[in-house]
């Protein structure tokens, strides 16, 4: 196959899974303020707050299973070794559990990270701000998730994958989050053949040469097998 094929996912592929996403109406930005919970600032200003909201997603994505969207872009990962790039916003385990592998451009649940050292270690279910940093001891343990106003992880990867991609497909994602949103655009320009997977049109569904609309259960496993 020439030229890989780099699949976006978001929210709603976990959707199915039990996990909230985020602008539905029971979503989690409709019981929680992004400013209070997801910026620096409002970690700054209220770390037990942030630490509640995570502790809270943490123990949930723990108990939840991947679905059979996810199943099926672990076997697509499975039939082209190296030639399938799972980039996803999600913060869950899922992709993983499923037997596949991600890029987590915004970070992870499962991850702890040290706000004054910079130092990354594995995430206790339950956070505490008081919880000290094994390696500096400052009191400063963060979840290692990428807030709003933070730079997305391994974007010069991700940068490098969309310049080099045949097929490009988001599944389950509103586009409304960037730079995340902006990809298919640097895949269409770099000559990918694009196609979007959700359950409704969305924000960038127009940036799309093709689209399947419905439940990533029922709409991933045909696009993939
Ligand atoms: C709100 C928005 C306007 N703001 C931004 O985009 C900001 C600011 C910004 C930057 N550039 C811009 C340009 C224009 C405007 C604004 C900006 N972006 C940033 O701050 C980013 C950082 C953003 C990351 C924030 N952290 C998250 N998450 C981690 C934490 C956490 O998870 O708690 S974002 C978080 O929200 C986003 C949620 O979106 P989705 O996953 O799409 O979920 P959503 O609920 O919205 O939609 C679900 C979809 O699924 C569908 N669905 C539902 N059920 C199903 C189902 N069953 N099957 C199929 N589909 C389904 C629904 O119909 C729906 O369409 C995800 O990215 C998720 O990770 N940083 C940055 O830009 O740094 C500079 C930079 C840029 C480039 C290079 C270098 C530096």
């Amino acid at each position: 196959m020439t030229g890989k094929i780099v699949i976006l996912t978001g929210a709603g592929l976990s959707a199915e899974s039990g996990l909230g996403t985020f602008r539905d109406e029971d979503g989690l930005w409709a019981k929680h303020k992004i400013e209070d919970v997801a910026t620096p600032e409002g970690f700054a200003r209220n770390p037990s707050l942030v630490h509640d909201f995570y502790n809270a997603r943490r123990r949930q994505s723990a108990g939840a299973a991947p679905n059979a969207a996810h199943e099926a872009l672990a076997r697509l990962q499975q039939y082209w070794p190296g030639e399938v790039i799972l980039v996803t916003q999600n913060v869950d385990g899922l992709h993983e559990s499923a037997g596949g592998e991600a890029v987590h451009m915004h970070g992870t649940l499962a991850g702890a990270l040290c706000a004054a050292c910079g130092h990354r270690w594995t995430a206790p279910e339950t956070m505490l701000p008081e919880d000290p940093c094994p390696a500096c001891a400052a009191p400063a343990t963060r979840p290692d998730v990428v807030w709003f106003g933070e730079i997305p992880y391994h974007m010069d990867e991700i940068a490098e994958h969309l310049q080099d991609c045949a097929i490009f497909a988001a599944i389950g994602t509103s586009g409304q989050v960037y730079p995340a949103a902006g990809f298919v655009v640097e895949a269409a320009l770099a000559g990918a053949e694009t196609v979007e997977l959700n359950l409704e049109r969305t924000e960038v569904s127009r940036a799309f040469t093709r689209h399947c609309m419905g439940k990533a259960t029922e709409v991933v496993p045909p696009w993939v097998d």
